[in-house]
């Protein structure tokens, strides 16, 4: 298995975040743009996958190497041996990590899977030009995040990046091509971007087809290997699809074939978007509960078992939480929002808007249950952080809700030490920076506030206070009586994912608080 050094390790070379400010024009709004033309019957150009590639059946371009383009084209590479597959990026550092066994990203099972074809059909460049030159398809999966400034910031998804990516692509090629989006974007982005390849086209046809993605990290490589289904969708023209047939080809090397669903791109782009929320909105339903259920002596695990019982609602995502956290959530649902808004549908947007205001509830609910049990303060205390990751199994930092709880507890004054298996101190900071405006290079006193440690019994040696923020299967086996002998008395531990015994906590000492649990001295008998 992949295994990155312990501990929250050193900056590594390359970090995310770096790459989702890329210079260049900004964001043109999709809304804008004209309606859908029909491509001329007398360009079929788009050629089976058997025809299209001299050795190779099939050459695959993945523009953007990151979370995504990644391990979807690792899997790709590994289950369809007679594709050529290259994944390109504008960061040399990126593409470097890539090409070595320190992958730039971690993700159980992908270092087996890029080990096992890298350099045979799975190849990572900078040198776009000549990999846009010779694909015959080409999927861009770059980063769409929410516009920071101007119109629509805040809620619209910046697809600038996408937009370079068209033109990048319409500069270099000289042959027709399939164009494949896998970014997740506002619905009628293939719309920018056919015009803007139309716009430049040299006597070729370039078809542009929606893929969006649907794996989560941390089973990356399982939800690939075994997606519960694959969506493509394309110009329902004969052109379209055709190239829609070509990518349904890919797939099916793996895939059964009536889990591959096509339709047209508006439906696949909106669905993707639509799935988001609807996950999401079950993780805030749960939260929204857990609050109900401290309040008046209900267990939320009870209530998430009966309830997801009834095969209509389904046991998954309920999972009660600090809160949701991760790259895409909040951002697909403010996307959703903005289009919601921008068709006039203020009561629409309203709706799917509070599932977030839910998800802000939740974190903000956690920390202040953090002060008041405290003894209305933790200044100078030091509170233990178990989990810096928005979950498990990943080291990926963005929107993770142990931000929001270490920067409400840092404007009270605590003393922060973290541990997180897979967090760098780095990255830490660089999403500090970015979502909540805190500089630890210009706030005084900031980075000595914050201790990130190698070692969690480390972290909690002398701690007033644990918080189990991500649900690292390895904080289920820590020695928490060791833990406890080392801490200050009283000696509390906040689970924000309900990860642990409650009952043998409480038997070792601790104070024990727990998203949606009831508390045993406030309702006697009712704790499970
Ligand atoms: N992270 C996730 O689990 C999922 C993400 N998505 C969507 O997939 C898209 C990509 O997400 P991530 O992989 O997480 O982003 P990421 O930030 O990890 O990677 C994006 C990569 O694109 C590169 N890039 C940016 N502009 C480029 C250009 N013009 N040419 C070539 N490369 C360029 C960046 O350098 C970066 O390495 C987003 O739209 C996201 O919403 C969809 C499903 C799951
Ligand atoms: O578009 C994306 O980026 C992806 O977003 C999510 O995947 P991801 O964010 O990687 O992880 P999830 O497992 O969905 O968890 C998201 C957040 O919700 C939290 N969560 C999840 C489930 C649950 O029951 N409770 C809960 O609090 C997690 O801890 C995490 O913070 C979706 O699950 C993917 O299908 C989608 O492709």
């Amino acid at each position: 298995m992949q295994q990155k050094s312990s501990g929250l390790r050193p900056v590594l070379a390359f970090s995310w975040r770096q790459k989702t400010h890329i210079p260049g024009n900004p964001c043109q709004s999709v809304y804008a743009v004209e309606g859908c033309r029909r491509l001329p019957s007398n360009r079929n150009q788009v050629l089976p996958v058997s025809k299209m590639s001299g050795e190779w059946d099939l050459k695959i371009l993945c523009m953007g190497a990151g979370y995504v383009g990644g391990p979807t084209m690792a899997v790709i590479a590994k289950q369809c041996p007679k594709i050529r597959v290259v994944v390109g990026d504008i960061s040399q550092k990126q593409i470097d990590a890539w090409n070595t066994d320190d992958l730039p990203i971690y993700e159980p099972g992908l270092l087996e899977v890029v080990q096992e074809c890298r350099h045979r059909n799975l190849f990572f460049s900078t040198d776009l030009d000549k990999e846009i030159d010779e694909a015959d398809v080409i999927f861009i999966s770059v980063n769409t995040p929410t516009k920071t400034k101007g119109i629509g910031a805040g809620a619209a998804a910046n697809i600038k990046n996408c937009e370079l990516c068209a033109r990048h692509i319409a500069k270099i090629a000289k042959q027709s091509k399939i164009v494949v989006e896998k970014s997740t974007v506002p619905v009628r982005t293939a719309e920018a971007i056919s015009r803007i390849l139309r716009a430049n086209e040299k006597g070729f046809e370039f078809q542009v087809l929606s893929n969006p993605e649907f794996l989560a990290e941390g089973t990356a490589i399982k939800d690939l290997m075994n997606p519960d289904r694959v969506l493509i969708g394309g110009p329902q023209t004969t052109e379209g699809l055709k190239a829609i047939e070509t990518l349904v080809s890919v797939y099916a090397n793996w895939v059964p074939r009536e889990q591959i669903l096509t339709t047209n791109l508006w439906s696949s782009e909106l669905s993707k978007l639509v799935a988001n929320a609807f996950l999401a909105q079950r993780v805030s339903s749960i939260n929204s509960i857990s609050a109900l259920c401290e309040a008046t002596g209900a267990d939320v695990n009870e209530i998430s078992r009966a309830v997801g019982m009834d095969d209509r609602i389904g046991k998954r995502f309920l999972q009660p939480s600090v809160g949701f956290g991760g790259s895409c959530f909040q951002k697909d649902i403010l996307n959703l929002v903005y289009l919601c808004e921008t068709y006039g549908l203020q009561a629409c947007a309203d709706y799917w808007r509070q599932v977030i205001q839910m998800n802000d509830f939740q974190k903000k609910r956690f920390s202040e249950g953090i002060v008041a049990s405290m003894f209305n303060t933790v200044t100078g205390k030091k509170i233990a952080i178990l989990g810096y990751a928005f979950k498990k199994d990943t080291g990926d930092v963005r929107e993770t809700p142990s931000m929001f709880v270490v920067r409400d507890l840092l404007q009270e004054n605590a003393k922060i030490h973290v541990y997180d298996p897979q967090v760098t101190r780095g990255d830490m900071w660089l999403e500090m920076d970015y979502t909540c405006g805190v500089n630890h290079d210009n706030t005084p006193g900031l980075d000595e506030a914050v201790t990130t440690s190698t070692d969690p019994y480390l972290a909690c040696d002398g701690a007033h206070a644990v918080c189990i923020l991500t649900e690292w299967d390895e904080f289920k086996t820590l020695d928490y009586k060791k833990i406890y002998d080392s801490m200050a008395k009283p000696a509390f531990l906040f689970d924000g994912r309900l990860l642990l015994d409650h009952k043998e906590l409480r038997k070792i000492g601790f104070e024990v608080h727990a998203i949606g649990k009831p508390d045993p001295i406030k309702f006697p008998g009712s704790t499970i």
